[in-house]
């Protein structure tokens, strides 16, 4: 059964599981954490050694008795233990307070849209385990729209396009509820796989997919007098560090690939739109959330491609548990919204 505003805000803590970062908001304080949803094993004692940023760096670096890894993939929790011991670990100190002073925890959670039961479930025993008495879900898209600020209950349309690690969420709103929505399986994870492709085909350099960050800012930064820029990676074939100047034209070319799957997603939802609600976007136009919509210059090339205003929101990374955490601290009026309507 959907979650109602009424059972969210008796929720005291928000939580948005990503595949990415795990980010906890606390009712009352506001986000209290912020970090990777990543966790270091030691395998020959099954000690836990790092987790968050700490665990991220050791990514690559570690001894073979040492595993890092990943407890969410693509928007599920793939390994309920270990996100429970992550957790334990990334928000335990922060609530013990808030656990003395509540012994029945009631924690609300984002939940990709339409959702598996399995999925649900997973986040559901995964959070129970915090010591909540009761776990709430309640949809990320319109998590996400209230944290930007949306008048997602107004009956007018506005076009929220979620960008994560793994996945793009896209649905248009409408009275507090989701009219027409697409999951596309593209994400941060696959435009940087474009580029780090790109560069080991055509250039034989290996690069991490966290070095590719600083190649969107020159690509964003570069006009069309800039048509080349350094990177700096390993040989594909020696393992040496190597330099190359790469054509700025061939690595965007590579990054379209992948968002011309988003466009698709968008133009798909657009279709199933009433007449009158298409109207109302081409004024409202869009608004993107989720980390990749940090990529720089994302919102204008969406906004060439459809013809619509787009606009990236202001803090887009943590929009889903923000609005998640208006939507608990009672921020947002009781009327028609319904948080898990699909
Ligand atoms: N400044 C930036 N520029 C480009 N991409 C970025 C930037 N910051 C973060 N990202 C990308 O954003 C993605 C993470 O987004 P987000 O934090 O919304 O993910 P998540 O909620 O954990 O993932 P998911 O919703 O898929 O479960 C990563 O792929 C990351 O590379």
């Amino acid at each position: 059964m959907p979650v109602s505003l009424e059972q969210l805000r008796r929720c005291s803590v928000a939580v948005d599981l990503g595949a990415c970062r795990t980010r906890v908001y606390l009712k009352g304080t506001g986000l209290i954490v912020d970090e990777p949803s990543v966790a270091a094993v030691n395998t020959r004692t099954g000690a836990l050694l790092a987790v968050g940023e700490l665990a991220e760096r050791m990514t690559g670096r570690t001894p073979e008795h040492i595993r890092v890894v990943r407890p969410v993939s693509g928007g599920t929790v793939v390994d309920i233990d270990m996100a429970q011991r992550m957790l334990r670990q990334l928000i335990g100190n922060k609530l013990r307070k808030a656990w003395r002073r509540r012994p029945t925890l009631r924690i609300a959670a984002c939940t990709p849209h339409d959702s598996e039961p399995l999925t649900q479930r997973a986040a559901v025993e995964t959070l129970s385990a915090l010591g909540a008495r009761r776990v709430e879900l309640a949809d990320t898209l319109i998590c996400a729209a209230v944290g930007c600020g949306l008048p997602v209950e107004h009956p007018e349309a506005t076009m929220m396009v979620v960008c994560g690690a793994a996945t793009t969420q896209v649905a248009v709103l409408s009275l507090g509820s989701i009219v027409a929505a697409e999951t596309i399986q593209v994400g941060g994870n696959s435009i940087d796989h474009a580029v780090v492709e790109h560069l080991r085909t055509e250039h034989e350099l290996m690069l991490p997919n966290p070095a590719v960050r600083p190649l969107h800012l020159v690509l964003h930064a570069a006009d069309d007098s800039t048509e080349r820029a350094e990177v700096h990676g390993r040989d594909v074939t020696t393992g040496l560090a190597r330099s190359v100047v790469v054509e700025t034209a061939g690595v965007r070319r590579a990054i379209s690939t992948p968002l011309t799957g988003v466009l698709d997603g968008i133009r798909g939802v657009l279709r199933r739109c009433p007449p009158d609600l298409v109207a109302d976007l081409s004024d409202r136009g869009i608004m993107l959330a989720g980390g990749s919509a940090l990529l720089p210059g994302l919102d204008t090339m969406l906004s060439q491609a459809t013809g619509m205003p787009a606009r990236t929101a202001e803090r887009p990374d943590t929009a889903a548990v923000r609005g998640l955490g208006a939507m608990m601290e009672g921020k947002v009026q009781p009327m028609h919204l319904d948080p898990l309507a699909g």
